[in-house]
């Protein structure tokens, strides 16, 4: 999916929501167990519940491969089932030397065919450039996470003063373009949010925090907000695991419709 497409799906939805597939064979209903492949039958069920409210889905890949070969299945299928008109990003968190992230690469962009991928930067710029090697596919490069482990280094200060995360975003988004390369930001960092903006203007930001980790949707649209919008909200466990009996993609439902009335609200305050 291009820059545009996905401006567009944003003006039509009136959304800027990612639903985050955490998919926990311990959370899911218990009704579910009995079916042959119950990660995937929930993840169709919440998909099928979602689609028209959100703009983008990101499956995190460490609970599928905890399942082994049966995950990866269920991820594949999960991926092929998500809809064109939303954006499917492979939560992996990757990144190695140059070949090995080449094999990264294939594996996410060519085999389970996602639209983006999230990688880290810390082995910097030989291993993010061969994921940007792919026509029409996403880099989204870890910035400013929303953990309490963000401070261990990510704000760590050199000589003159600059933290470690301002000096990534400096020289990684010399590395590609606003067209295929998209940060991670934390909505638990607002203060941080309006710092990366100021370094990386036009870019997108994928922003995991809001629900489960307090972040607030108000303030990652005060401090994130670009022209084209430049925001992609993830909410997983709030919305995943709304409820964990029959009703939980009714539920799911309901939890996602809070987000994108909100966000139709912030969409149409700011003239989008
Ligand atoms: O800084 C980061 C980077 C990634 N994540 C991932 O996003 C989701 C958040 O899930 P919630 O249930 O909405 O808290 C999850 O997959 C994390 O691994 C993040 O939270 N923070």
């Amino acid at each position: 999916m291009t820059r545009q497409e996905l401006i567009q799906q944003i003006r039509e939805k009136r959304s800027f929501l990612c639903v985050g597939l955490d998919t926990d064979l311990d959370k899911i209903p218990a009704h579910l167990l009995q079916t042959e492949d119950p990660v995937f039958e929930f993840n169709k069920a919440i998909i099928d519940a979602t689609k028209d409210l959100c703009v983008a889905y990101k499956p995190n890949v460490a609970f599928y491969e905890a399942l082994g070969p049966k995950g990866w299945e269920s991820l594949k299928k999960t991926i092929d089932y998500i809809p064109a008109h939303c954006l499917t990003i492979a939560d992996a968190k990757r990144g190695d030397i140059g070949n090995t992230s080449t094999y990264y690469a294939k594996t996410f962009f060519d085999y389970l065919n996602c639209d983006a991928v999230t990688v880290a930067p810390y082995m910097g710029e030989d291993s993010v450039t061969p994921f940007q090697e792919f026509e029409g596919k996403w880099v989204i490069l870890l910035a400013l996470t929303s953990n309490k482990g963000a401070l261990d280094f990510q704000f760590t200060t050199d000589a003159s003063g600059e933290e470690l995360y301002k000096k990534v975003l400096k020289k990684s988004s010399k590395w590609g373009s606003e067209n295929n390369l998209m940060y991670v930001v934390g909505a638990t960092r607002a203060e941080g949010i309006a710092e990366v903006r100021k370094i990386v203007p036009h870019h997108f930001f994928l922003v995991p925090g809001v629900g489960a980790q307090g972040g607030s949707l108000e303030d990652v649209a005060k401090y994130g907000w670009n022209d084209d919008c430049g925001l992609l909200v993830n909410a997983s466990r709030s919305v995943i695991y709304a409820s964990n009996s029959a009703d939980f993609a009714i539920e799911a439902r309901k939890e996602a419709q809070k987000l994108q009335e909100e966000m139709a609200q912030i969409l149409t305050a700011k003239n989008f």
